[in-house]
């Protein structure tokens, strides 16, 4: 388990990362959201134990982090932009990985090698951005860590390649109960994968859910009735977070147990009824109001 309680960072006056309490389960994948410069990546240096916490405590299994060797030995941490000695080979680097890794394992790396096509014998420099970002991946993923933590990781990689990556992940964390830290600026791709979410601004943790809950207590209604307009007791009930009117149809957005707000509409005997789940996107949004507005101008 990763926990964070209380931590704060600073770089000379500028506080980063104010209080944040976090904590991922095993087995969880985590995606942590937040707009460029709201800490993300220094919540992840502490993780990885690059830096250390002003306050608070930087744990991982009740162990702190900071100058953790042994920590250090079950979590792997692939950086925006993955590191590679010079003139390496994917190969060399395999054989520095499993000095530092006990659990990296060579049938997996030759495996994954295969799968991606990949050049074990190319100086891993001549390799694209992209292909550097994979090559990362394999290498991460033969040392079977126990903890792996992404930033941005799916940033310049095909829709086929991210495809293949997000699977072998999914796979990791089911059969072995990998737990995956990403931080990311795409909510669809964070939706697409996380189980878990954690919402960052100017270095504090706003939301931190699981993403089934935080889709179960907010909807998306679509209604129409005969007289034009819906009963003012229902509206009252339902109490909207956000009302349109598109033609004859209305769109609200509403919070509360989908099962009561059902039953609330179909008594008033709609002529469309429609409940529809929202996205990410719109949740975020919603629930966040101002905030929600000025972070999603600047995430995808
Ligand atoms: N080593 C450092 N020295 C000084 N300031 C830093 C340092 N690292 C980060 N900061 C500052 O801390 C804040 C948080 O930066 P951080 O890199 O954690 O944000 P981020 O959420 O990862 O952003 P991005 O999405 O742009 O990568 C920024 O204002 C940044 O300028």
């Amino acid at each position: 388990m990763i926990e964070l309680k209380g931590a704060s960072k600073k770089f000379d006056h500028y506080i980063a990362l104010e209080n944040v309490n976090l904590s991922i389960n095993r087995g969880s994948i985590y995606g942590l959201i937040g707009s460029n410069g709201a800490g993300k990546t220094t919540l992840i240096k502490l993780l990885a134990g690059i830096y250390r916490q002003d306050r608070g405590e930087v744990t991982i299994n009740k162990e702190s982090v900071f100058e953790n060797i042994s920590l250090k030995r079950k979590v792997f941490y692939i950086p925006d932009h993955p590191y590679f000695f010079s003139q390496y080979t994917a190969k060399q680097m395999a054989r520095f990985y499993k000095s530092c890794y006990p659990t990296w394992e060579e049938e997996r790396f030759q495996k994954l090698a295969e799968l991606f096509e990949l050049n074990v014998n190319k100086k891993i420099h001549t390799f694209s951005k992209g292909w550097q970002r994979q090559i990362a991946f394999i290498l991460a993923l033969s040392a079977n860590p126990e903890i792996l933590i992404l930033d941005e990781p799916l940033d310049g990689l095909d829709p086929v390649v991210r495809k293949k990556v997000k699977n072998l992940l999914i796979h990791d964390v089911a059969e072995r109960e990998m737990t995956i830290l990403i931080s990311s600026h795409n909510l669809r791709e964070i939706e697409d994968i996380c189980d878990h979410i954690g919402i960052i601004h100017k270095g504090t943790l706003l939301i931190q859910k699981e993403l089934d809950d935080l889709k179960a207590d907010i909807h998306k209604i679509q209604v129409a009735y005969k007289n034009g307009t819906p009963p003012d007791k229902l509206l009252l009930n339902l109490n909207p977070l956000h009302t349109e009117k598109r033609g004859s149809v209305f769109l609200f957005i509403v919070r509360g147990d989908e099962d009561g707000i059902e039953k609330q509409i179909l008594q008033t005997n709609p002529v469309i009824f429609d409940l529809l789940p929202l996205t990410l996107e719109e949740i975020f949004i919603y629930e966040m109001g101002d905030i929600g507005y000025a972070i999603k101008n600047v995430l995808v």
